[in-house]
């Protein structure tokens, strides 16, 4: 398995709204004894963070302005790095701007993946008219009055495995996928919504719909979320999101134009190293400095980090040990996703507030860290 992405998109910030930086020196955080003290540091110039953990390491390591691996080979082999190039199957309702922009980052190496079919409700869309300008065969799904040669759930999975799809990618895909599809790519599907899921996400909130909802609101902010995929709309584990204001005076399509940008931004690198197993081991356009902080207000939830379901039962384990001791505080958790996974919990206690700090390793064929901060409420 090749090394492990872990996503954190970094709110962090001693102020009651959180700002997003990333900071320019190169990322490097290793596990101190209480003398962390210091800010999260991202000057606003960046947006996704995302974190690679090296083998055995106890530092997390951004990496540098460069795609590790450039794709390119023809017969599906990777030249430089011996991978098998994954096959992709994107999914498209409307003009496919996100699929133009996957497809342009698998032509350029910068994904480890060739897009093999498209898939859309709608033969005369945009991104169904840039498949065929590419040569990309295109699969109807689902079958509807409108498109009657659309095919059943079960032939879609068919036709994916025909193709020996390993990933798939939803890109403003308007239609609920169907419950075999989940069942037979799991953890492999990826969607990018345009907002800050949970909010504004579920049935009827899909294109402008969203970006006229966040304006109504009155929200200062927004940006787009990469998910999993489950059964339902947008309830899927989030991997990563970026913010964007939304400027009082903006309008609904202001919005949409900023958090396009910041989706074509961030969605082939999350989409690449998120995806994770392979399909690319990708470093991300900038580099992120992230270090602990006893004044940091780490935000926790389910769309900031991630803190979703965690597949590592020692982190849970560590958590529960963690929770019997008697510091009144609250967890919150950085979404880990260690499989076996051995946590070694090294507890730092500071006796001057009661702040326990507490940082799990965990141990795996690579290495990932889940960093838990606890704090005394
Ligand atoms: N099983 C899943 N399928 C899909 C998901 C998902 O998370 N799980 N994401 C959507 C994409 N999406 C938000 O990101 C989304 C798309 C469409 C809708 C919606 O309300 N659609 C309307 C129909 C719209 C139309 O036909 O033009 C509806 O269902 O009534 C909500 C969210 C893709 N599939
Ligand atoms: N909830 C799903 C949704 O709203 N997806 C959105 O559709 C747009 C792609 O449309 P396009 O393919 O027409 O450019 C994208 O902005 C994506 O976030």
């Amino acid at each position: 398995m090749g090394a492990t992405s872990m996503m954190l998109s970094g709110f962090c910030s001693n102020t009651t709204i959180p700002s997003l930086h990333s900071a320019k020196i190169p990322f490097s955080a290793t596990v101190s004894p209480p003398t962390i003290s210091s800010t999260c540091s991202f000057p606003q110039s960046h947006k996704w963070v995302i974190f690679r953990v090296s083998p055995c390491s106890r530092t997390i390591r951004a990496c540098r302005n460069s795609v590790v691996e450039a794709g390119g080979g023809s017969s599906g082999e990777d030249l430089r790095s011996g991978t098998r190039r994954k096959k992709l199957a994107v999914f498209v309702s409307g003009g496919g701007s996100n699929f133009r922009s996957i497809y342009e980052a698998s032509v350029q190496g910068s994904i480890l993946g060739d897009i093999v079919v498209l898939v859309t409700n709608k033969r005369g869309c945009g991104g169904a008219e840039f498949a065929r300008e590419k040569g990309i065969p295109i699969v109807l799904f689902p079958k509807t009055k409108d498109e009657y040669e659309g095919i059943s759930p079960a032939d879609l999975v068919a036709s994916l495995r025909g193709f020996e799809v390993d990933f798939v990618l939803l890109a403003g895909y308007l239609k609920l996928l169907p419950a075999e599809l989940i069942r037979a790519y799991p953890k492999s599907i990826l969607n990018i919504h345009p907002s800050l899921l949970p909010a504004f996400g579920g049935k009827g909130y899909y294109g402008m719909k969203v970006h006229k909802a966040v304006v109504a609101s009155g929200a200062r902010f927004s940006g787009p979320t990469i998910h999993f995929v489950d059964e339902h709309y947008d309830t899927g584990r989030i991997l990563a999101q970026s913010v964007v204001p939304v400027l009082p005076n903006d309008t609904p399509e202001e919005v949409a134009t900023r958090v396009l940008q910041e989706q074509r931004h961030g969605l082939v690198p999350v989409a690449a190293a998120t995806a994770g197993r392979g399909l690319a081991r990708w470093c991300p356009p900038h580099v992120g400095e992230f270090t602990l902080s006893t004044d940091a207000s780490v935000i926790t939830g389910r769309g900031v980090f991630g803190a979703g379901r965690h597949d590592s039962k020692w982190c849970w384990c560590g958590l529960a040990l963690l929770g019997s001791l008697r510091f009144g505080f609250a967890i919150s958790v950085i979404e880990c996703d260690s499989k076996l996974s051995l946590v070694v919990l090294v507890m730092i206690l500071r006796y001057a507030n009661s702040i326990v700090h507490v940082v799990a390793i965990s141990v795996t064929g690579s290495v990932r860290e889940c960093m838990m901060f606890f704090h005394n409420f």
